[in-house]
């Protein structure tokens, strides 16, 4: 009797030791990004750190080439980072965006946010913020911008005008980056 009592006991522990295991896995974020010359990688690493800072939530970080659809259905939000070339999202990103399962709308009410680098100010990186922007919206995304007015639509850096050109994504930016990944971190550890 004793033994069956220590026996039970033991799958009783077992079975809710399996079940913090699997059923209480964190929410995860999905940082997804083009980069041809890393402007752009540099601001999505700021994002994750900004996620990273949270701590209750996991991030994936990878190039929009390396994603994979279950990694999008699985998110609880997903941010997106493209350059601007010539006024319009890059062209990868749109692609990518377009190849997302549509039928049923299966990534509706996940958390959707946005961050861009462009080479000067105002030809283009507001527009390729919206234009991401409406694409998840059409998706049934919720949008969300970031932790200040200056990225009220999204984090954006501009890396190729005046003190800003030849250089490293300046801190000004990567700031802008990691507040909207704290921001997007807060909200989907509460959601
Ligand atoms: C083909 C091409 C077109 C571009 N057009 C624009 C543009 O219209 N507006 C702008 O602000 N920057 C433009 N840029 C600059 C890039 O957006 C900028 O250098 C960006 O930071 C590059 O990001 P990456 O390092 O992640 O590739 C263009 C760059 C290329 C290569």
């Amino acid at each position: 009797m004793k033994i069956s009592i220590q026996v039970s006991l033991f799958f009783i522990v077992l079975l809710s030791s399996i079940e913090l295991t699997f059923g209480q896995s964190s929410p995860t974020i999905l940082i997804a990004y083009y980069s041809e010359t890393g402007k752009t990688q540099s601001m999505a690493e700021a994002v994750a750190n900004g996620v990273n800072e949270i701590g209750e939530v996991d991030f994936i970080l990878k190039p929009i080439s390396e994603v994979k659809t279950e990694e999008l259905l699985n998110a609880s939000a997903i941010i997106l980072g493209s350059p601007v070339y010539n006024g319009n999202v890059a062209p990868q990103m749109q692609e990518f965006i377009n190849s997302w399962p549509f039928e049923g709308r299966p990534l509706t009410d996940k958390i959707g946010a946005v961050f861009v680098t462009g080479g000067g100010f105002s030809i283009g990186e507001e527009a390729v913020l919206m234009s991401m922007i409406r694409s998840m919206m059409i998706h049934g995304l919720i949008i969300v911008g970031g932790d200040s007015v200056e990225s009220a639509f999204g984090a954006s850096a501009i890396t190729g005008e005046g003190d800003f050109a030849e250089k490293e994504v300046q801190e000004i930016f990567l700031k802008k980056a990691e507040g909207l990944g704290r921001r997007i971190g807060v909200i989907v550890a509460n959601k």
